[in-house]
């Protein structure tokens, strides 16, 4: 069974669809990565399935249900979206027992939560001199308090320094193999390649693609095939490979100007290796492209990007 059933969801702001005919599933023992451009709808669809903001159409069934069905959904589902929110001038401890009790949770889970996100010597510290990496950790105690099968947290490696960052994805893998759904949204694409099982990719509001994340990889080498060769004679090298049928392009110029890289796409390496041999021709380098998550990510949502800089990494990434 699902557990975070996402069908047709929509919603628009004035105009403009921000989420539009979304439907995806998540399923219970997994972390699933919730990726897109900004603005691509990702916190909206995170409210809508919170019951915080309502769609125009489709639902978001959290354990078959719509959050505001559940009688006491903190036991169902821990969130996190802003980390801020707490009072700053509450101790993490009250705040933590604020909401323990105001959601009928037994206050016992409090000094569990705090030593499972590592707060326990700052518990009676005011939250409004928190971190934003300690905000974030004592947000996802908030979301843990009700013991819930389903984690939704947006962003939560926001603000937490390497050593934080891989202390989440540990928790967060735990916290997975315990049996939990956990859907985390998140920009940092390497980070989900070392945390999700799977994706869901979104754009302009749309699905693009709901994968594992061994499959989003396959996306770009697939697709691109695209094969390095280097040699002492790039001339000879590049029409006996564009007449054995591959199409060749300049790669970025690399620290031998005698022998710069050429990009060959419709041969493989096996295959240009032959034709190479067969003609006497030397080769430096013969190199697969293999796809990163990094590529696959900004193949998929390259035409969905709203906001977009100067850079163009993917061009500035070729070689
Ligand atoms: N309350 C609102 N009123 C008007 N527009 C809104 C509102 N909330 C979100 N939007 C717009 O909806 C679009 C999607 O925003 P959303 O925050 O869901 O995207 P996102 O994928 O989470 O982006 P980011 O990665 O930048 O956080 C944006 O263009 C945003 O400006």
């Amino acid at each position: 069974m699902s557990t975070i059933e996402i069908d047709d969801l929509t919603k628009a702001y004035g105009k403009k669809r921000v989420v539009d005919g979304l439907s995806f599933t998540v399923r219970p023992g997994s972390v699933t990565g919730f990726l897109g451009p900004n603005g691509a709808g990702k916190s909206t669809t995170l409210r809508m399935a919170l019951g915080l903001t309502r769609p125009d159409r489709g639902t978001a069934r959290i354990q078959g249900r719509s959050y505001h069905e559940h009688a006491e959904p903190l036991r169902v589902v821990g969130a996190l979206l802003d980390a801020r929110w707490a009072h700053p001038k509450r101790s993490a401890r009250a705040h933590l027992t604020w909401l323990a009790h105001s959601n009928r949770i037994d206050t016992g889970r409090v000094d569990e939560v705090l030593a499972r996100v590592g707060l326990t010597e700052v518990a009676e510290q005011r939250v409004g001199g928190f971190s934003l990496g300690m905000s974030q950790r004592l947000g996802l105690a908030g979301a843990l308090l009700g013991d819930p099968g389903i984690l939704i947290l947006d962003e939560p490696a926001n603000g937490l320094d390497p050593e934080g960052i891989a202390w989440m994805r540990g928790l967060l893998r735990q916290l997975a193999a315990e049996g939990r759904s956990v859907l985390v949204s998140s920009h940092l694409l390497a980070e989900m390649a070392q945390l999700a099982d799977e994706v869901v990719v979104i754009g302009r509001g749309r699905l693009i693609k709901q994968c594992s994340i061994a499959e989003l990889t396959t996306v770009d080498a697939s697709a691109a095939g695209e094969v390095l060769v280097r040699g002492p004679e790039p001339g000879r090298l590049r029409e006996l490979l564009t007449h054995a049928g591959a199409t060749v392009t300049d790669g970025v110029p690399g620290p031998d100007p005698s022998a710069p890289p050429l990009l060959v796409t419709g041969l493989s390496c096996e295959d240009i290796g032959r034709a190479v041999a067969g003609a006497g021709l030397v080769l430096f380098e013969l190199t697969p492209r293999r796809g990163t998550v990094e590529d696959a990510y900004l193949q998929l949502t390259g035409s969905s990007v709203e906001y977009r800089g100067s850079v163009r990494p993917a061009e500035e990434r070729a070689v």
